[in-house]
């Protein structure tokens, strides 16, 4: 089921006509549904079972704070990467005992603000981490609960970017040196050993790669037992793809179902980090056609979007879906380069798009929820997009479109 479906010739948002909310709120406008973000999240929760478990969502795919409200209000876990995520959980009533903390480059202040809120763990990503973490705790004087991130060196078959499992990505602690340092940290007096951690990259569409990494995991997990280190939880990782386009990637369900029955009834916590699963398609990005135009043959659609609202099609040569807000039937279809107004020849948000339109249109690019305002920027000085959670019939607006004043906030002349 779609919350985002047409009623006759007209795209809704739930029980919101988009074109309604282009009027009221303006664009670009991010467009999220309430109801989506809760039933992708009940998803994973309800697929673990019997098997102790906790849905962290990773904060990054989407960190308004509406969004994260919404999932504290589920009773949700967040993994996060930075002081101002976890800082942007807690607003948003986030539970900190429930928070991980991911992320190569933790700094001190960031982990002795982590520890004063008393998160659930923090994922250790290498062995200077480590040591880093000790000496804040023992200057705090406190404990700091720790997850190593191992590297399981398995291919996640995603883009190159966005794998990040593999020895010579710059994520994790490399597993075959997981039991030496293990053994060191359950020397050291200020941490408590809590889990393993492992996240092998994003958007992957196949269960197989989630479920080799899990067999390494499981094998360390043994052998940590055998030696007396007896770990409380398994982190998965988040990662599980979406469908943008032709993708089949399996659905949470049976691949939290997977995953869960791998423990094999082992007693032990599974944490699951879904961030594009739970946000993609709980958004939509809508941009109105400004012009029409044709250059040596080749049409473009400059709409009011563009790569600093939404970067995934230049960055990664993404594909999302456009399609028109309303069906007009007085126009032939063409195929269009669907542009911004940005100066850089790399501003597309789709390339070769059938489409019958003019200007003035309002067109949606589907699958815009998940890494998609968060990674947006002020390239250009283009005020950021404003954002809207629908929730049935009623639309509220979450960030307000970005004023032009405050572009240069924290700016000063010289004297
Ligand atoms: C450590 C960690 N956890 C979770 C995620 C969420 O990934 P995804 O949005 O693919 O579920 C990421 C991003 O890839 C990540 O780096
Ligand atoms: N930002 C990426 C995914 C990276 C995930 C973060 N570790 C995307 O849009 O696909």
């Amino acid at each position: 089921m779609d919350y985002f479906n047409r009623r006759q010739q007209h795209l809704f948002a739930e029980e919101c006509a988009v074109e309604e909310l282009a009027k009221t709120y303006g664009t670009p406008l991010y467009v999220y549904s309430r109801a989506t973000i809760e039933r992708h999240w009940h998803a994973f929760d309800q697929a673990a079972g019997e098997q102790p478990h906790l849905v962290c969502y990773a904060v990054k795919a989407n960190s308004n704070l509406a969004v994260l409200n919404v999932m504290a209000r589920l009773g949700s876990g967040f993994d996060i990467v930075s002081q101002g995520e976890l800082a942007r959980v807690l607003k948003a009533g986030g539970d900190a005992k429930k928070v991980v903390f991911s992320g190569v480059g933790k700094k001190a202040s960031e982990i002795a603000f982590a520890l004063e809120q008393g998160i659930y763990c923090f994922n250790v990503e290498s062995e200077a981490e480590l040591d880093r973490i000790q000496a804040v705790a023992e200057s705090m004087d406190k404990t700091a609960p720790v997850s190593l991130r191992v590297n399981p060196d398995v291919d996640a078959g995603t883009h190159p970017y966005i794998s990040t499992g593999l020895k010579e990505n710059k994520f994790g602690i490399n597993i075959d040196d997981a039991v030496r340092i293990y053994q060191k940290a359950s020397t050291m007096p200020n941490l408590a050993i809590k889990g393993v951690d492992c996240h092998i990259g994003s958007q992957l569409t196949e269960i197989r790669p989630f479920l080799d990494a899990l067999d390494r995991v499981l094998i360390l997990v043994d052998n940590l037992a055998e030696q007396g280190i007896v770990l409380s939880h398994i982190d998965v990782g988040g990662g599980l793809g979406v469908c943008y386009d032709k993708e089949q990637p399996p659905h949470p369900k049976e691949y939290a179902k997977a995953i869960a029955e791998k423990l094999d009834g082992r007693n032990i916590t599974l944490v699951y980090e879904p961030g594009r699963a739970i946000m993609a398609n709980a958004g939509i990005l809508v941009t109105e056609v400004e012009f029409l135009k044709t250059n040596e043959g080749r049409n473009f659609a400059i709409v009011d979007a563009a790569m600093n609202d939404l970067i995934r099609p230049s960055l990664y040569q993404a594909w999302q879906n456009i399609i028109p807000v309303s069906l007009r039937e007085d126009t032939a279809s063409a195929y269009y380069d669907v542009v911004g107004p940005v100066c850089e020849t790399g501003d597309f948000l789709g390339k070769d798009r059938e489409l019958a339109i003019k200007a003035g249109d309002l067109l949606a690019v589907r699958s815009s929820g998940a890494y998609g305002f968060t990674m947006s920027s002020n390239y250009n000085s283009r005020p950021r997009a404003a954002e809207v959670m629908v929730d049935g019939d009623k639309s509220v607006l979450v960030r307000a479109r970005e004023t032009i004043e405050s572009l240069w906030q924290g700016e000063n002349l010289l004297p």
